[in-house]
Protein backbone atom coordinates (compact mmCIF):
# COMPACT_ATOMS: atom_id res chain seq x y z
CA UNK A 1 0.00 0.00 0.00
CA UNK A 2 1.39 3.18 -1.01
CA UNK A 3 0.40 6.78 0.28
CA UNK A 4 1.80 9.93 -1.64
CA UNK A 5 1.88 12.73 0.37
CA UNK A 6 -0.65 15.17 -0.27
CA UNK A 7 2.24 17.77 -0.88
CA UNK A 8 4.47 15.74 -2.41
CA UNK A 9 5.68 17.79 -4.81
CA UNK A 10 5.75 17.15 -8.43
CA UNK A 11 7.63 14.17 -10.14
CA UNK A 12 10.54 16.52 -10.93
CA UNK A 13 12.10 17.78 -7.69
CA UNK A 14 14.53 20.36 -6.83
CA UNK A 15 17.89 19.52 -7.94
CA UNK A 16 19.78 20.26 -4.73
CA UNK A 17 16.83 18.68 -2.63
CA UNK A 18 18.16 15.85 -0.79
CA UNK A 19 15.77 13.21 0.92
CA UNK A 20 16.31 10.39 3.38
CA UNK A 21 14.73 7.15 3.53
CA UNK A 22 13.15 5.71 7.60
CA UNK A 23 12.17 2.03 7.64
CA UNK A 24 10.08 1.02 11.03
CA UNK A 25 9.76 -2.23 11.58
CA UNK A 26 6.75 -2.70 13.85
CA UNK A 27 5.17 -5.96 15.40
CA UNK A 28 2.86 -6.89 12.51
CA UNK A 29 4.79 -4.69 9.42
CA UNK A 30 7.04 -2.55 8.10
CA UNK A 31 6.38 0.98 7.17
CA UNK A 32 9.31 3.45 4.75
CA UNK A 33 9.48 6.86 4.57
CA UNK A 34 10.64 9.31 2.37
CA UNK A 35 11.77 12.63 3.98
CA UNK A 36 12.99 15.84 3.01
CA UNK A 37 16.38 16.67 4.97
CA UNK A 38 15.61 20.14 5.11
CA UNK A 39 12.62 20.05 7.03
CA UNK A 40 11.58 17.21 7.56
CA UNK A 41 8.58 16.99 4.99
CA UNK A 42 7.41 13.57 4.08
CA UNK A 43 6.74 12.87 0.36
CA UNK A 44 5.30 9.47 0.47
CA UNK A 45 4.76 6.33 2.85
CA UNK A 46 4.10 2.79 2.06
CA UNK A 47 3.65 -0.26 4.26
CA UNK A 48 4.48 -4.12 3.96
CA UNK A 49 2.61 -6.34 5.91
CA UNK A 50 4.52 -9.17 7.52
CA UNK A 51 3.63 -12.30 5.59
CA UNK A 52 3.72 -14.55 8.68
CA UNK A 53 3.12 -11.54 11.16
CA UNK A 54 3.42 -12.62 14.51
CA UNK A 55 4.47 -16.35 15.07
CA UNK A 56 2.82 -17.77 17.83
CA UNK A 57 1.22 -20.95 17.40
CA UNK A 58 3.11 -23.27 15.09
CA UNK A 59 6.74 -23.13 13.41
CA UNK A 60 6.31 -22.30 9.62
CA UNK A 61 9.24 -24.89 9.01
CA UNK A 62 7.90 -28.29 9.61
CA UNK A 63 4.79 -27.18 11.81
CA UNK A 64 5.50 -27.84 15.40
CA UNK A 65 2.97 -26.86 17.74
CA UNK A 66 4.34 -23.78 20.32
CA UNK A 67 4.15 -23.62 23.74
CA UNK A 68 2.45 -20.96 25.43
CA UNK A 69 3.64 -17.36 25.84
CA UNK A 70 5.91 -17.78 22.67
CA UNK A 71 6.07 -15.01 19.86
CA UNK A 72 8.54 -15.46 16.83
CA UNK A 73 8.85 -14.26 13.65
CA UNK A 74 10.49 -14.66 9.95
CA UNK A 75 13.45 -13.23 8.95
CA UNK A 76 12.54 -13.35 5.22
CA UNK A 77 9.10 -10.99 6.19
CA UNK A 78 12.11 -7.73 7.02
CA UNK A 79 14.03 -8.70 4.02
CA UNK A 80 10.82 -8.37 2.09
CA UNK A 81 9.90 -4.89 3.71
CA UNK A 82 13.37 -3.76 2.41
CA UNK A 83 11.75 -5.48 -1.32
CA UNK A 84 9.26 -3.61 -1.18
CA UNK A 85 7.80 -0.83 1.38
CA UNK A 86 11.58 1.15 0.26
CA UNK A 87 11.21 1.09 -3.39
CA UNK A 88 7.31 1.60 -3.48
CA UNK A 89 7.86 4.69 -0.79
CA UNK A 90 10.14 6.46 -3.06
CA UNK A 91 8.33 5.48 -6.30
CA UNK A 92 5.67 7.29 -4.83
CA UNK A 93 7.08 10.60 -3.62
CA UNK A 94 7.99 10.85 -7.25
CA UNK A 95 11.58 11.57 -6.69
CA UNK A 96 14.95 10.61 -8.60
CA UNK A 97 16.13 7.59 -6.13
CA UNK A 98 19.34 9.19 -6.64
CA UNK A 99 18.74 12.08 -4.18
CA UNK A 100 18.39 9.79 -1.30
CA UNK A 101 21.69 10.24 0.86
CA UNK A 102 20.59 7.79 3.49
CA UNK A 103 18.58 5.54 5.15
CA UNK A 104 18.43 4.62 8.59
CA UNK A 105 16.16 1.63 10.37
CA UNK A 106 14.19 1.13 13.42
CA UNK A 107 12.85 -2.06 14.99
CA UNK A 108 10.69 -3.39 18.08
CA UNK A 109 12.95 -4.48 20.32
CA UNK A 110 14.11 -7.06 22.19
CA UNK A 111 13.62 -9.43 19.09
CA UNK A 112 16.59 -10.67 19.02
CA UNK A 113 18.13 -13.68 17.16
CA UNK A 114 20.73 -16.66 16.56
CA UNK A 115 22.98 -15.94 13.78
CA UNK A 116 25.81 -17.70 11.86
CA UNK A 117 29.56 -16.24 12.07
CA UNK A 118 28.31 -14.34 9.24
CA UNK A 119 24.73 -13.37 10.29
CA UNK A 120 22.97 -15.92 8.52
CA UNK A 121 19.72 -16.51 10.87
CA UNK A 122 19.86 -20.01 12.31
CA UNK A 123 16.38 -20.57 11.53
CA UNK A 124 18.03 -20.23 7.88
CA UNK A 125 20.06 -23.66 8.33
CA UNK A 126 19.51 -27.15 8.99
CA UNK A 127 18.01 -25.89 12.48
CA UNK A 128 15.13 -24.35 10.99
CA UNK A 129 12.43 -27.21 12.65
CA UNK A 130 14.34 -26.17 16.05
CA UNK A 131 12.11 -23.01 17.76
CA UNK A 132 14.96 -21.92 19.55
CA UNK A 133 16.82 -21.41 16.19
CA UNK A 134 14.06 -18.56 15.03
CA UNK A 135 14.01 -15.26 16.42
CA UNK A 136 12.69 -14.21 19.66
CA UNK A 137 9.75 -11.38 19.01
CA UNK A 138 9.75 -8.91 21.76
CA UNK A 139 6.83 -10.02 23.30
CA UNK A 140 7.94 -13.74 23.44
CA UNK A 141 7.25 -14.23 27.03
CA UNK A 142 8.33 -18.03 27.93
CA UNK A 143 10.96 -16.65 29.69
CA UNK A 144 9.96 -15.34 32.85
CA UNK A 145 11.43 -18.18 35.24
CA UNK A 146 14.54 -17.09 33.51
CA UNK A 147 14.04 -13.87 34.21
CA UNK A 148 13.04 -14.42 37.81
CA UNK A 149 16.52 -16.28 38.43
CA UNK A 150 18.61 -13.51 36.52
CA UNK A 151 16.50 -10.83 39.17
CA UNK A 152 17.11 -13.18 42.07
CA UNK A 153 20.79 -13.85 41.67
CA UNK A 154 21.69 -10.19 40.88
CA UNK A 155 19.84 -8.75 43.84
CA UNK A 156 21.97 -11.25 46.21
CA UNK A 157 25.14 -10.51 44.84
CA UNK A 158 24.23 -6.93 44.76
CA UNK A 159 25.32 -6.51 41.08
CA UNK A 160 25.45 -2.24 40.53
CA UNK A 161 23.21 -2.78 37.23
CA UNK A 162 20.25 -4.15 38.61
CA UNK A 163 19.19 -0.86 39.58
CA UNK A 164 19.72 0.91 36.56
CA UNK A 165 16.61 -1.25 35.19
CA UNK A 166 14.60 -0.45 38.02
CA UNK A 167 15.45 -3.62 40.46
CA UNK A 168 14.18 -6.06 37.87
CA UNK A 169 15.23 -7.33 33.88
CA UNK A 170 12.20 -8.26 32.16
CA UNK A 171 11.87 -11.84 30.34
CA UNK A 172 11.42 -9.98 27.16
CA UNK A 173 15.24 -9.19 27.09
CA UNK A 174 18.17 -10.22 25.83
CA UNK A 175 19.80 -12.30 28.54
CA UNK A 176 16.22 -14.32 29.86
CA UNK A 177 15.69 -15.40 26.31
CA UNK A 178 19.34 -16.46 26.00
CA UNK A 179 19.64 -18.12 28.99
CA UNK A 180 16.13 -19.80 27.68
CA UNK A 181 18.05 -21.08 24.67
CA UNK A 182 21.09 -22.05 26.52
CA UNK A 183 18.89 -24.55 29.14
CA UNK A 184 16.12 -25.49 26.52
CA UNK A 185 18.08 -26.59 23.30
CA UNK A 186 22.02 -26.38 23.80
CA UNK A 187 22.45 -27.26 20.42
CA UNK A 188 21.10 -24.21 18.93
CA UNK A 189 23.35 -22.43 21.57
CA UNK A 190 26.58 -23.94 21.00
CA UNK A 191 25.65 -23.30 17.09
CA UNK A 192 24.88 -19.56 17.92
CA UNK A 193 27.75 -17.47 17.11
CA UNK A 194 25.78 -13.97 17.48
CA UNK A 195 22.71 -13.62 19.73
CA UNK A 196 21.27 -9.96 17.99
CA UNK A 197 19.29 -8.04 17.73
CA UNK A 198 17.22 -7.06 14.91
CA UNK A 199 17.40 -3.69 14.88
CA UNK A 200 21.25 -4.11 14.36
CA UNK A 201 20.29 -7.54 12.19
CA UNK A 202 18.47 -5.51 10.02
CA UNK A 203 21.59 -3.03 9.26
CA UNK A 204 24.01 -5.84 8.54
CA UNK A 205 21.49 -7.14 6.15
CA UNK A 206 22.04 -3.10 4.55
CA UNK A 207 25.39 -2.90 4.89
CA UNK A 208 27.35 -6.15 4.62
CA UNK A 209 28.85 -5.82 7.96
CA UNK A 210 27.74 -6.22 11.45
CA UNK A 211 27.23 -3.17 13.78
CA UNK A 212 25.77 -2.69 17.36
CA UNK A 213 23.58 0.02 18.52
CA UNK A 214 24.10 1.70 21.88
CA UNK A 215 20.10 2.02 22.29
CA UNK A 216 19.25 -2.32 22.30
CA UNK A 217 22.75 -2.78 24.17
CA UNK A 218 21.69 -0.27 27.00
CA UNK A 219 18.23 -1.00 27.07
CA UNK A 220 17.97 -4.53 25.94
CA UNK A 221 21.02 -5.74 27.06
CA UNK A 222 22.41 -5.28 30.17
CA UNK A 223 25.34 -2.92 28.74
CA UNK A 224 26.04 -0.19 31.59
CA UNK A 225 28.89 1.85 32.16
CA UNK A 226 31.02 -0.11 29.20
CA UNK A 227 30.26 -3.36 30.34
CA UNK A 228 28.03 -6.67 30.13
CA UNK A 229 27.51 -8.42 33.75
CA UNK A 230 30.60 -10.08 34.65
CA UNK A 231 31.61 -13.85 33.87
CA UNK A 232 31.43 -14.40 37.56
CA UNK A 233 27.92 -13.32 37.78
CA UNK A 234 26.99 -15.30 34.15
CA UNK A 235 28.68 -18.25 35.50
CA UNK A 236 26.34 -18.34 38.75
CA UNK A 237 23.56 -17.95 36.47
CA UNK A 238 24.55 -21.23 34.17
CA UNK A 239 28.56 -22.67 34.39
CA UNK A 240 27.89 -22.93 30.16
CA UNK A 241 26.25 -19.13 30.05
CA UNK A 242 29.89 -17.68 31.72
CA UNK A 243 30.93 -16.14 28.18
CA UNK A 244 27.95 -15.43 26.56
CA UNK A 245 28.40 -12.21 26.08
CA UNK A 246 32.17 -12.23 25.51
CA UNK A 247 31.32 -14.74 22.82
CA UNK A 248 28.08 -13.77 21.53
CA UNK A 249 27.21 -9.95 22.47
CA UNK A 250 30.52 -8.04 22.58
CA UNK A 251 31.35 -5.89 19.70
CA UNK A 252 32.03 -2.01 19.56
CA UNK A 253 28.95 -0.31 20.06
CA UNK A 254 27.62 2.70 17.82
CA UNK A 255 26.42 6.29 18.74
CA UNK A 256 22.36 6.80 17.87
CA UNK A 257 22.80 8.83 14.39
CA UNK A 258 26.20 7.56 13.48
CA UNK A 259 27.51 6.29 10.39
CA UNK A 260 27.85 2.57 10.64
CA UNK A 261 28.14 1.67 7.08
CA UNK A 262 27.15 2.41 3.27
CA UNK A 263 24.41 0.32 1.85
CA UNK A 264 25.67 -2.31 -0.09
CA UNK A 265 25.26 -3.08 -3.93
CA UNK A 266 22.97 -6.20 -3.32
CA UNK A 267 20.81 -4.18 -0.80
CA UNK A 268 20.52 -1.27 -3.19
CA UNK A 269 19.39 -3.76 -5.71
CA UNK A 270 16.43 -5.06 -3.30
CA UNK A 271 15.86 -0.69 -2.44
CA UNK A 272 16.40 0.59 -5.61
CA UNK A 273 18.85 3.05 -3.95
CA UNK A 274 22.44 4.49 -4.93
CA UNK A 275 24.88 1.81 -3.41
CA UNK A 276 27.28 3.85 -1.41
CA UNK A 277 24.74 5.98 0.67
CA UNK A 278 25.33 6.28 4.41
CA UNK A 279 23.59 3.70 6.88
CA UNK A 280 23.04 4.56 10.07
CA UNK A 281 23.10 2.86 13.68
CA UNK A 282 20.56 0.38 14.45
CA UNK A 283 18.08 1.70 16.77
CA UNK A 284 14.52 1.13 18.75
CA UNK A 285 11.28 2.07 17.47
CA UNK A 286 10.08 4.01 20.61
CA UNK A 287 12.91 5.74 21.24
CA UNK A 288 13.95 7.13 17.51
CA UNK A 289 10.58 8.39 17.52
CA UNK A 290 11.20 11.42 19.97
CA UNK A 291 13.25 13.12 17.31
CA UNK A 292 9.98 12.66 14.91
CA UNK A 293 7.53 14.57 17.61
CA UNK A 294 10.24 16.82 18.75
CA UNK A 295 10.31 15.62 22.18
CA UNK A 296 14.12 15.02 22.84
CA UNK A 297 14.75 17.76 26.05
CA UNK A 298 14.62 16.89 29.24
CA UNK A 299 10.81 15.81 30.74
CA UNK A 300 9.30 15.53 27.75
CA UNK A 301 7.71 12.02 28.08
CA UNK A 302 6.65 10.72 24.41
CA UNK A 303 4.18 7.17 24.85
CA UNK A 304 4.89 5.69 21.66
CA UNK A 305 1.33 4.05 21.69
CA UNK A 306 0.15 0.77 19.16
CA UNK A 307 0.70 -2.84 19.84
CA UNK A 308 2.71 -2.19 22.89
CA UNK A 309 2.93 1.49 24.59
CA UNK A 310 7.02 2.21 25.36
CA UNK A 311 7.28 5.56 27.74
CA UNK A 312 10.00 7.19 27.17
CA UNK A 313 11.49 10.42 28.47
CA UNK A 314 15.10 12.31 29.14
CA UNK A 315 16.46 13.72 32.58
CA UNK A 316 19.89 15.67 33.17
CA UNK A 317 20.59 13.13 36.10
CA UNK A 318 20.92 9.46 36.94
CA UNK A 319 18.39 8.23 39.12
CA UNK A 320 17.17 4.47 40.18
CA UNK A 321 13.29 4.22 39.58
CA UNK A 322 11.77 1.38 40.76
CA UNK A 323 9.49 -0.86 37.93
CA UNK A 324 11.03 1.31 34.88
CA UNK A 325 12.50 -0.68 31.75
CA UNK A 326 16.09 1.07 32.09
CA UNK A 327 17.61 3.98 32.02
CA UNK A 328 20.90 4.60 29.95
CA UNK A 329 23.13 7.51 29.42
CA UNK A 330 22.53 8.75 25.78
CA UNK A 331 19.59 5.83 25.09
CA UNK A 332 17.47 8.31 23.50
CA UNK A 333 19.90 11.29 22.38
CA UNK A 334 23.65 12.58 23.47
CA UNK A 335 24.12 14.32 26.76
CA UNK A 336 21.43 12.95 28.97
CA UNK A 337 19.97 10.12 30.42
CA UNK A 338 17.14 8.19 28.73
CA UNK A 339 14.46 5.97 30.46
CA UNK A 340 12.48 3.56 29.50
CA UNK A 341 8.54 1.96 30.76
CA UNK A 342 6.29 0.43 29.09
CA UNK A 343 3.30 -1.49 28.68
CA UNK A 344 2.90 -4.81 26.91
CA UNK A 345 -0.17 -4.95 25.65
CA UNK A 346 -2.12 -1.72 24.37
CA UNK A 347 -3.53 -2.01 21.23
CA UNK A 348 -3.45 -5.55 21.11
CA UNK A 349 -5.88 -5.50 24.56
CA UNK A 350 -8.33 -3.73 22.63
CA UNK A 351 -8.09 -5.96 19.73
CA UNK A 352 -8.62 -9.01 22.09
CA UNK A 353 -11.76 -7.54 22.62
CA UNK A 354 -12.48 -7.33 18.54
CA UNK A 355 -11.48 -11.06 18.58
CA UNK A 356 -14.19 -11.93 21.58
CA UNK A 357 -16.53 -10.89 18.35
CA UNK A 358 -20.08 -8.66 18.94
CA UNK A 359 -23.18 -9.20 18.28
CA UNK A 360 -24.00 -9.32 14.53
CA UNK A 361 -26.47 -6.08 14.62
CA UNK A 362 -22.93 -4.35 15.56
CA UNK A 363 -20.86 -5.68 12.61
CA UNK A 364 -23.88 -4.60 10.36
CA UNK A 365 -23.83 -1.44 11.97
CA UNK A 366 -20.32 -1.08 11.35
CA UNK A 367 -20.76 -2.37 7.42
CA UNK A 368 -23.49 0.52 6.96
CA UNK A 369 -20.95 3.03 8.29
CA UNK A 370 -18.31 2.25 6.44
CA UNK A 371 -16.22 1.99 9.71
CA UNK A 372 -13.69 -0.92 11.47
CA UNK A 373 -14.79 -2.34 14.78
CA UNK A 374 -12.26 0.00 17.05
CA UNK A 375 -14.41 2.96 15.27
CA UNK A 376 -17.48 1.39 15.73
CA UNK A 377 -17.39 0.70 19.82
CA UNK A 378 -15.34 3.79 20.50
CA UNK A 379 -17.84 5.48 19.55
CA UNK A 380 -21.05 3.71 21.04
CA UNK A 381 -18.31 3.94 24.21
CA UNK A 382 -17.85 7.49 23.90
CA UNK A 383 -21.18 9.08 25.27
CA UNK A 384 -21.00 7.04 28.38
CA UNK A 385 -20.51 9.24 31.69
CA UNK A 386 -17.28 8.52 33.39
CA UNK A 387 -17.88 5.05 35.31
CA UNK A 388 -21.19 4.29 33.62
CA UNK A 389 -20.33 1.28 32.57
CA UNK A 390 -19.44 -0.02 36.48
CA UNK A 391 -16.43 -1.55 35.47
CA UNK A 392 -12.39 -1.17 36.74
CA UNK A 393 -9.95 -3.38 34.89
CA UNK A 394 -6.68 -4.45 34.97
CA UNK A 395 -4.69 -4.12 31.37
CA UNK A 396 -2.65 -6.72 32.19
CA UNK A 397 -3.30 -9.18 29.52
CA UNK A 398 -0.17 -9.81 28.35
CA UNK A 399 1.54 -9.29 31.35
CA UNK A 400 2.92 -5.95 33.29
CA UNK A 401 6.06 -4.93 31.74
CA UNK A 402 6.40 -1.69 34.20
CA UNK A 403 5.91 -1.11 37.02
CA UNK A 404 5.32 -5.04 38.44
CA UNK A 405 7.94 -6.61 35.51
CA UNK A 406 6.29 -9.74 35.69
CA UNK A 407 4.91 -11.98 32.75
CA UNK A 408 2.89 -14.32 34.37
CA UNK A 409 0.10 -11.57 35.92
CA UNK A 410 -2.96 -11.99 33.60
CA UNK A 411 -5.94 -9.08 33.21
CA UNK A 412 -8.68 -8.60 35.64
CA UNK A 413 -12.32 -7.11 35.05
CA UNK A 414 -14.51 -6.42 38.20
CA UNK A 415 -17.90 -5.05 37.74
CA UNK A 416 -19.56 -7.48 34.94
CA UNK A 417 -23.62 -7.52 34.77
CA UNK A 418 -25.48 -9.29 32.38
CA UNK A 419 -26.15 -5.60 31.28
CA UNK A 420 -22.16 -5.34 30.39
CA UNK A 421 -22.10 -4.30 26.61
CA UNK A 422 -18.78 -4.80 24.26
CA UNK A 423 -18.70 -1.61 24.22
CA UNK A 424 -18.76 -1.05 28.05
CA UNK A 425 -15.60 -3.65 28.42
CA UNK A 426 -13.90 -1.65 25.40
CA UNK A 427 -14.19 1.04 27.36
CA UNK A 428 -13.46 -0.10 30.39
CA UNK A 429 -9.82 -1.61 29.09
CA UNK A 430 -8.82 2.32 27.47
CA UNK A 431 -9.16 3.41 30.74
CA UNK A 432 -7.05 0.53 32.53
CA UNK A 433 -4.13 1.76 30.52
CA UNK A 434 -4.52 4.85 30.81
CA UNK A 435 -4.46 4.20 34.59
CA UNK A 436 -1.35 1.94 33.75
CA UNK A 437 0.12 4.95 32.18
CA UNK A 438 -0.40 6.63 35.10
CA UNK A 439 1.14 4.54 37.55
CA UNK A 440 4.60 5.28 35.55
CA UNK A 441 4.50 8.83 35.47
CA UNK A 442 4.02 9.13 39.10
CA UNK A 443 6.64 6.18 39.58
CA UNK A 444 8.82 8.52 37.55
CA UNK A 445 8.39 11.74 39.24
CA UNK A 446 8.44 9.74 42.60
CA UNK A 447 11.99 8.19 41.60
CA UNK A 448 13.32 12.16 40.77
CA UNK A 449 12.98 12.43 36.68
CA UNK A 450 10.55 14.80 35.99
CA UNK A 451 7.60 14.96 33.42
CA UNK A 452 6.80 18.37 32.08
CA UNK A 453 4.66 17.61 29.11
CA UNK A 454 3.38 13.98 27.85
CA UNK A 455 3.72 13.39 24.01
CA UNK A 456 1.66 10.54 22.15
CA UNK A 457 2.91 8.88 18.80
CA UNK A 458 1.77 5.81 17.31
CA UNK A 459 -1.20 4.33 15.55
CA UNK A 460 -3.58 4.76 18.76
CA UNK A 461 -2.87 8.25 18.64
CA UNK A 462 -6.05 8.65 16.36
CA UNK A 463 -8.06 7.21 18.16
CA UNK A 464 -9.77 11.18 20.28
CA UNK A 465 -11.69 9.23 22.91
CA UNK A 466 -8.35 7.51 24.06
CA UNK A 467 -6.53 10.39 23.90
CA UNK A 468 -9.02 12.53 25.85
CA UNK A 469 -9.51 9.94 28.39
CA UNK A 470 -5.37 10.21 28.90
CA UNK A 471 -5.69 13.59 28.95
CA UNK A 472 -8.55 13.33 31.84
CA UNK A 473 -6.74 10.27 34.19
CA UNK A 474 -3.28 12.20 33.61
CA UNK A 475 -4.80 15.67 34.41
CA UNK A 476 -2.44 17.09 31.86
CA UNK A 477 -3.01 17.77 28.31
CA UNK A 478 -1.58 15.32 25.74
CA UNK A 479 0.22 16.86 23.04
CA UNK A 480 0.75 14.36 19.26
CA UNK A 481 3.25 13.94 17.56
CA UNK A 482 2.11 15.63 14.11
CA UNK A 483 3.43 12.28 11.73
CA UNK A 484 0.90 9.65 11.42
CA UNK A 485 4.35 7.64 10.80
CA UNK A 486 6.98 8.82 14.01
CA UNK A 487 9.24 5.61 14.31
CA UNK A 488 9.67 5.65 10.46
CA UNK A 489 10.11 9.72 10.32
CA UNK A 490 12.34 9.30 13.69
CA UNK A 491 14.90 7.05 11.59
CA UNK A 492 14.77 9.22 8.19
CA UNK A 493 16.14 11.93 11.02
CA UNK A 494 18.91 9.74 12.01
CA UNK A 495 19.17 8.72 8.46
CA UNK A 496 20.14 12.78 8.08
CA UNK A 497 22.61 12.76 10.73
CA UNK A 498 24.18 9.92 9.14
CA UNK A 499 24.63 11.52 6.07
CA UNK A 500 25.93 14.80 7.56
CA UNK A 501 23.15 16.88 6.18
CA UNK A 502 22.65 17.69 9.93
CA UNK A 503 25.26 17.87 12.79
CA UNK A 504 23.65 15.77 15.33
CA UNK A 505 20.24 14.37 16.47
CA UNK A 506 18.83 17.44 18.21
CA UNK A 507 19.98 19.41 15.32
CA UNK A 508 18.07 17.58 13.22
CA UNK A 509 15.18 17.01 15.50
CA UNK A 510 14.49 20.68 15.59
CA UNK A 511 14.88 21.01 11.60
CA UNK A 512 12.69 17.98 10.51
CA UNK A 513 10.60 16.63 13.63
CA UNK A 514 7.10 18.29 14.46
CA UNK A 515 4.46 18.11 17.36
CA UNK A 516 1.24 19.13 17.87
CA UNK A 517 1.34 20.70 21.59
CA UNK A 518 -1.51 20.14 23.77
CA UNK A 519 -4.51 19.01 21.38
CA UNK A 520 -6.35 17.61 23.99
CA UNK A 521 -7.13 18.88 27.59
CA UNK A 522 -8.19 17.34 30.89
CA UNK A 523 -11.54 18.44 32.06
CA UNK A 524 -11.90 18.91 35.38
CA UNK A 525 -15.19 17.31 36.47
CA UNK A 526 -14.02 14.25 34.69
CA UNK A 527 -10.48 14.21 36.11
CA UNK A 528 -12.14 13.97 39.27
CA UNK A 529 -14.29 11.02 38.78
CA UNK A 530 -11.05 9.22 37.23
CA UNK A 531 -9.70 10.01 40.72
CA UNK A 532 -12.28 7.81 42.40
CA UNK A 533 -12.32 4.95 39.61
CA UNK A 534 -7.89 5.37 39.88
CA UNK A 535 -8.22 4.74 43.46
CA UNK A 536 -10.00 1.63 43.16
CA UNK A 537 -7.50 0.51 40.22
CA UNK A 538 -4.43 0.94 42.70
CA UNK A 539 -6.44 -1.15 44.87
CA UNK A 540 -6.97 -3.88 42.53
CA UNK A 541 -3.16 -3.43 40.98
CA UNK A 542 -1.70 -3.82 44.85
CA UNK A 543 -3.73 -6.94 45.27
CA UNK A 544 -3.28 -8.45 41.76
CA UNK A 545 -0.07 -7.36 41.54
CA UNK A 546 1.92 -9.56 44.31
CA UNK A 547 1.12 -12.33 41.47
CA UNK A 548 -1.00 -14.97 44.37
CA UNK A 549 -4.13 -16.07 42.40
CA UNK A 550 -2.85 -14.55 38.92
CA UNK A 551 0.22 -17.05 39.64
CA UNK A 552 -1.75 -19.93 40.55
CA UNK A 553 -3.98 -19.92 37.51
CA UNK A 554 -0.87 -19.34 35.05
CA UNK A 555 0.57 -22.68 37.14
CA UNK A 556 -2.99 -24.87 36.39
CA UNK A 557 -2.86 -23.20 33.09
CA UNK A 558 0.54 -24.54 31.51
CA UNK A 559 0.13 -27.69 34.01
CA UNK A 560 -2.87 -28.30 31.41
CA UNK A 561 -0.32 -27.42 28.43
CA UNK A 562 2.69 -29.99 29.69
CA UNK A 563 0.36 -32.32 30.93
CA UNK A 564 1.15 -32.65 34.79
N1 LIG B 1 -8.94 3.05 16.27
C1 LIG B 1 -8.24 2.27 17.11
N2 LIG B 1 -8.45 2.37 18.44
C2 LIG B 1 -7.75 1.58 19.30
N3 LIG B 1 -6.81 0.68 18.91
C3 LIG B 1 -6.56 0.57 17.58
C4 LIG B 1 -7.25 1.35 16.63
N4 LIG B 1 -6.76 1.00 15.39
C5 LIG B 1 -5.82 0.04 15.57
N5 LIG B 1 -5.70 -0.23 16.88
C6 LIG B 1 -4.74 -1.17 17.50
O1 LIG B 1 -3.42 -0.59 17.33
C7 LIG B 1 -2.44 -1.61 17.17
C8 LIG B 1 -1.56 -1.31 15.95
O2 LIG B 1 -0.83 -0.16 16.27
P1 LIG B 1 0.28 0.40 15.21
O3 LIG B 1 0.99 1.53 15.87
O4 LIG B 1 -0.41 0.64 13.92
O5 LIG B 1 1.20 -0.89 14.93
P2 LIG B 1 2.58 -1.35 15.65
O6 LIG B 1 2.25 -1.62 17.07
O7 LIG B 1 2.98 -2.58 14.86
O8 LIG B 1 3.57 -0.22 15.49
C9 LIG B 1 -3.17 -2.93 17.04
O9 LIG B 1 -3.04 -3.61 18.28
C10 LIG B 1 -4.65 -2.53 16.82
O10 LIG B 1 -5.51 -3.45 17.46
O1 LIG C 1 9.74 -2.69 23.99
C1 LIG C 1 9.78 -2.18 22.90
C2 LIG C 1 10.59 -0.95 22.69
O2 LIG C 1 11.48 -0.73 23.81
C3 LIG C 1 9.04 -2.75 21.73
O3 LIG C 1 9.65 -2.33 20.52
C4 LIG C 1 7.59 -2.31 21.72
O4 LIG C 1 7.00 -2.62 22.94
C5 LIG C 1 6.86 -3.08 20.61
O5 LIG C 1 6.56 -2.20 19.60
P1 LIG C 1 5.06 -1.95 19.03
O6 LIG C 1 4.14 -1.78 20.18
O7 LIG C 1 5.19 -0.71 18.19
O8 LIG C 1 4.73 -3.15 18.20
Amino acid sequence: MTSPHPLAPTPHSEESEQYTVGVDFGTLSGRAVVVRVRDGEELAAAVHAYRHGVIDRHLPHGGAPLPPDWALQHPQDWRDVLRHAVPQAVAAAGIDPAAVIGIATDFTACTVLPTLADGTPLAETELAGRPHAWPKLWKHHAAQSHADRINELAHARGEKWIARYGGRISAEWQFAKALQVLEEDPLVYETCARWIEAADWIVWQLTGTESRNACTAGYKGIHQDGAYPSEEYLAALNPRFADFARTRLAFPLSALGSRVGSLSTEAAAWTGLRPGIAVAAGNVDAHVTAAAAQAVEDGQLLAIMGTSTCHVVNAPVLADVPGICGVVAGGIVEGTYGYEAGQSAVGDVFAWVLDQGVPSDYLTEAADRGEDLHTLLTRKAAGQPVGGHGLVALDWLNGNRSVLVDHHLSGVIVGLTLATRPEDVYRALLEATAFGTRVIVEALEAGGVPVHEFIVAGGLAKNELLMQIYSDVLRRPVSLAASDQGPALGSAIHAAVAAGAHADVRTATAAMGRRLPAVHTPDPSRADAYDVLFAEYQLLHDHFGTGGLLHRLRKIRDTTHTGG
